[in-house]
């Protein structure tokens, strides 16, 4: 049974990403959520949501979400990503992507996505 969702924001896109949380805390609250390092730590301190913490993107968290969507039960992939900023562990996220799409893993790369496939992980 797929129930992970895991949640990844770029530094500038935190703020969102929290914003994003607080907003959908009670359907996030059904599943066991994944995050890089700071993400995750932002997310528990706003939201008191539980989340089990990877390395920091730039220490290889990125790659440890890419390998649990290759393990399974990873429902959705949330990665706010900045475009307009150069990121020094850009092979680990494209890493990431490709195995999403490779995976036919949901992923949300902008809020506005991010927003649309909510519904569809509310649980039944
Ligand atoms: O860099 C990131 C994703 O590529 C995010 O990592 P942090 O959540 O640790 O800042």
């Amino acid at each position: 049974m797929s129930s992970i969702i895991a949640l990844i924001a770029h530094d500038r896109k935190k703020d969102e990403m929290v914003a994003f949380a607080q907003k959908h805390s009670a359907i996030l609250s059904h599943y066991h959520l994944i995050a890089t390092g700071t993400t995750g730590a932002r997310i528990n301190q706003a939201t008191g949501l539980e989340v089990q913490l990877m390395q920091s993107g730039p220490m290889g968290g990125d790659s440890q979400i890419a390998a649990q969507v290759v393990a399974g039960g990873v429902t959705a992939v949330i990665f706010l990503i900045d475009p307009l900023f150069a990121q020094p562990h850009e092979p680990d996220i494209q890493a990431l992507l490709r195995i999403c799409n490779l995976q036919q893993t949901p992923l949300a790369t902008n809020l506005a996505t991010a927003e649309a496939i909510m519904p569809s992980l509310s649980p039944a």
